[in-house]
């Protein structure tokens, strides 16, 4: 069993919810700006308001890694920092391909974050003959022929896919059947891929819609209704938006 299917496993058999998993990167964030600040210690209020959660969430979800903090001294940055990363898998490097280097590929490739946080962009695949030999950001761009190949050569455990919707799943099938169990998928498509294939999908335009809502709920409603008043149904523009958000 490899040390991530180890680490499941044991958050499972801890109960740490999926919900709390979400939210400690955002934590993690938060502390790593406090430590830049040189600050060693910090109240769950200020974590919390940090995070923008209230802080008994933060306390509970604290609790499911075993931190509990000292009664009016609150928490070890750096300490918590450590805990949050080894619950996220992020204490050892994550080799990550990606493909599809046409607008967001690019940028993507280029993004100094990635490295800063334990992950190594080791691959840039792309079909297009014209692409395929260009640097970008160091790397030269490789024909997707070789995905396997570099898959396996290069220990790639995520994947990000940034290709248009047409080829994503084929693309996936491929990267699935190559061993990786882990997707970014960027393309505006839902993908299928086996059980024990994990598949994080991020849509602009989709967290746009959701923006959208909010501004118009704000304004007191399409034409003057509050959605709020009578709930999201019977209203044309806001259920256009749940279909959205579910398709
Ligand atoms: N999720 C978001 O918020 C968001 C934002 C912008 C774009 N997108 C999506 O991201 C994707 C890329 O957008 P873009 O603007 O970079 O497009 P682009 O056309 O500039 O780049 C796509 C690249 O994928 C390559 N490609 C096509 N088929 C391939 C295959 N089978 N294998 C490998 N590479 C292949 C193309 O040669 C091209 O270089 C699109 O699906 C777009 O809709 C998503």
């Amino acid at each position: 069993m490899t040390s991530r299917q180890n680490r499941t496993r044991d958050r499972a058999e801890r109960g740490i919810p999926e919900a709390t998993v979400a939210r400690l990167p955002v934590y993690l964030r938060a502390l790593h700006a406090l430590q830049d600040r040189g600050v060693a210690t910090v109240s769950s209020e200020e974590l919390a308001a940090a995070a923008g959660v209230n802080s008994a969430k933060l306390r509970k979800d604290l609790s499911h890694l075993g931190s509990y903090g000292t009664r009016g001294v609150g928490y070890e940055v750096e300490y918590l920092v450590y805990q949050i990363s080894r619950e996220l898998g992020l204490t050892q490097d994550w080799v990550v391909a990606i493909i599809g280097v046409g607008n967001l590929g690019r940028a993507l490739a280029g993004y100094g974050g990635f490295a800063s946080r334990g992950f190594r962009v080791a691959g840039l695949l792309d079909a297009d003959e014209s692409v395929i030999g260009q640097e970008i950001s160091g790397m030269t761009v490789e024909h997707i022929d070789r995905l396997e190949e570099i898959i396996a050569e290069r220990g790639v455990s995520i994947v990000v896919i940034a290709t248009p919707a047409a080829a994503a799943q084929t693309v996936c099938d491929r990267v699935v059947a190559a061993g990786v169990t882990s997707v970014l998928n960027f393309a505006p498509v839902v993908l299928t891929v086996p059980e024990g294939v994990d598949v994080r999908k991020v849509d602009l335009s989709i967290e746009l819609q959701i923006l959208a809502f909010h501004e118009q709920r704000k304004a007191g409603g399409p034409d003057g209704y509050d959605p709020m008043a009578g709930g999201v149904s019977g209203n044309g523009r806001a259920s256009g938006y749940v279909e959205a958000v579910e398709a």
